[in-house]
């Protein structure tokens, strides 16, 4: 499988009441395009931490060390971002290289000459480190939040805007990030409502947020997370705030848009049980330390560390025939 991101020693501390926080620690590991890939691990794992890094949303405190390689295809709509929409990422904050044409940055020379590349590895270099000294370079390219990436997080009510249409609210992705006019965007907008399977569509385009249930409000945030076409999806515990019955449906309903439009998928979550039914490979994490990494099958199956093995035992204790065929059922 094509590599879609590469992290490599990736280390973030947070800065907090003059103290430093270390959230991860040399982190490396790769995600291949069009796979489900679970993070998952007890809170303050650093799930979440990862997650922002891969998005480019950490917080000004969050300092970051390492590498995050992209491969991916170019953007049909052009290369640059709005800089007012360039996730925040500051100078001093780690490196995120961008590749193009889904082809590693060792294999360019051997696929593609470098000067045909529109995007050239260097020219989608994000950031230097500056605090070595090395030269300061501007963004020019960056996987842009929205376009590339689509995020869904735990609180959709944070998420929304509460006093703007949700019909709009998805039209606005669509309209920024793919140069629609303003009624094809209203347009994408009622067909997403209809393929997140809100009942009433036209209805639902001129809801407000509170007018929704949670469910549905969490089927709206996936809706403008994937309006733009995001090559992955992020969903950092999206599931996590809905009773069980409403969390299988959105487990579903995220499981078919991302076949459906061949998104990679980063699931994050600190149940074993969800993460081995959505998932190909699961990433376990504890204390911001990568402690296993492998196929659902082998995670559930045959653990290798102890602290996997916790986490599927505590889980087992509850409800054990659901996970063993569950992540049966994944493969
Ligand atoms: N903005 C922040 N400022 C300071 N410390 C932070 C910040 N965000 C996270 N941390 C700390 O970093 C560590 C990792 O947190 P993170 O939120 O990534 O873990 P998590 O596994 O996602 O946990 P949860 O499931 O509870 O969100 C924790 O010790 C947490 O307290």
């Amino acid at each position: 499988m094509t590599a879609l991101l590469s992290i490599r020693d990736l280390t973030v501390t947070y800065r907090r009441d003059g103290s430093e926080v270390a959230a991860l620690n040399h982190v490396s590991l790769d995600v291949s395009a069009g796979e489900r890939f679970a993070i998952i691990g007890e809170s303050g794992s650093g799930k979440s931490t990862l997650a922002l890094a891969v998005a480019g949303l950490l917080p000004a405190s969050g300092r970051i060390d390492g590498r995050i390689d992209w491969f991916l295809p170019l953007s049909p709509f052009g290369a640059k971002a709005p800089p007012s929409v360039l996730p925040d990422i500051s100078p001093a904050r780690g490196e995120i290289v961008l590749s193009s044409l889904l082809s590693p940055i060792t294999d360019v020379g051997e696929n593609e000459p470098s000067t045909e590349l529109p995007i050239s590895p260097l020219a989608g270099e994000m950031s230097g480190r500056t605090e070595g000294g090395a030269t300061e370079r501007q963004p020019k390219f960056t996987p842009l939040g929205g376009r590339d990436i689509g995020f869904v997080f735990q609180d959709p009510s944070a998420s929304l805007d509460p006093v703007m249409a949700v019909g709009e609210q998805i039209a606005e992705v669509a309209h920024t990030h793919l140069g629609l006019t303003w009624s094809q965007s209203y347009a994408r907008a009622k067909a997403l409502l209809e393929r997140v399977r809100l009942p009433d569509p036209d209805a639902a385009l001129r809801a407000y947020p509170h007018q929704l249930s949670g469910g549905q409000k969490q089927r709206v945030a996936i809706a403008a997370a994937i309006a733009a076409g995001p090559k992955l999806l992020i969903a950092d515990e999206a599931t996590s705030a809905l009773d069980t019955i409403v969390q299988a449906e959105i487990v579903a309903l995220i499981r078919q848009l991302v076949a459906e439009d061949g998104m990679t998928l980063l699931f994050v979550s600190h149940d074993i049980a969800l993460a081995a039914e959505l998932a190909e490979r699961i990433a376990v994490f504890r204390h911001g330390e990568l402690v296993e990494l492998g196929a659902t099958a082998q995670i559930v199956a045959s653990p290798r560390h102890a602290y996997t093995r916790a986490l599927l035992d505590a889980h087992l204790g509850l409800d054990a025939e659901p996970l063993l065929q569950q992540s049966g059922a994944s493969r």
